[in-house]
């Protein structure tokens, strides 16, 4: 299967419990809640995407045709330094990223010490070999993932309150204030729901704080 990727960089990741550590993030093209333009956001599953995922275009972008040029473009973008063994890490994220990451690609990035981090909204449920799942549910599709690392809920979404998603196997439950207009309101309302309910942490968005990728 060939892979298509909107961008791909290295940066410290910004959110959950691994805030702060070096990552290669993989984009994916494509998602299954929204398509991406701006016309369809009001109809989608999905309506309050702070990211573009459409086409190859991004920076690091591009089409790959195997497993194995993915992986190694991967491993070409870490800049940890010889000694890094058990360190590596890399982020499928897009998009959906489990509308492409396969047994292949899994196979290829574990042969190059990665440790690998996918970053979903739950409706398709992972390949196995994944380390660290991070689920981000949301109104317009079905949680078919509801066990992994952490779950990350963008907050407020009405059809959504977090006491949903307490039953689920998850070590870590975050509440992420939504990006957009109304975005100090919403850090506010998160505050407010984690010291009434502290089962729940805050997850800032950190990169955006401080301008990284
Ligand atoms: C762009 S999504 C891509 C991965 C996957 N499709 C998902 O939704 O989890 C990456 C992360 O950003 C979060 N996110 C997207 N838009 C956001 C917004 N406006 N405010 C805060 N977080 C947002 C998602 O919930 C998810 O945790
Ligand atoms: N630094 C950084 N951390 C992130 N964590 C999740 C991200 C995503 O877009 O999936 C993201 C991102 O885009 N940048
Ligand atoms: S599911 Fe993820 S990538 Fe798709 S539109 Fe929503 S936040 Fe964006
Ligand atoms: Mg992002």
């Amino acid at each position: 299967m060939s892979y298509a990727v909107k961008e791909m960089f290295v940066t410290l990741q910004g959110e959950g419990a691994q805030t702060g550590r070096a990552s290669v993030f993989c984009r994916f093209a494509g998602c299954n809640l929204w398509s991406g333009r701006e016309q369809d956001r009001a109809t989608a599953a999905c309506t309050f995407c702070d990211t573009d995922f459409i086409g190859t275009d991004g920076e690091g972008g591009g089409r790959f045709e195997t497993a194995e040029a993915l992986a190694s473009t991967i491993e070409a973008c870490w800049t940890g330094t010889a000694d890094d063994s058990g360190r590596r890490y890399v982020v499928f994220t897009g998009g959906e990223p489990l509308l492409q990451l396969d047994d292949a690609l899994i196979a290829a990035v574990k042969a190059r010490d990665f440790e690998i981090a996918v970053e979903t909204n739950g409706t398709i449920a992972g390949p196995a070999g994944i380390d660290w799942i991070c689920v981000s549910p949301k109104p317009g599709g079905a949680l078919v993932q509801t066990e992994g690392a952490e779950l990350k809920l963008v907050y407020p979404q009405p059809e959504l309150p977090p006491e949903l998603f307490e039953q689920f196997a998850f070590r870590h439950f975050w509440l992420q204030p939504m990006d957009g207009p109304d975005r100090i309101a919403n850090t506010q309302a998160a505050v407010a729901y984690c010291l009434s309910h502290p089962r729940w942490r805050l997850s800032l968005q950190t990169h955006k704080l401080i301008g990284i990728p």
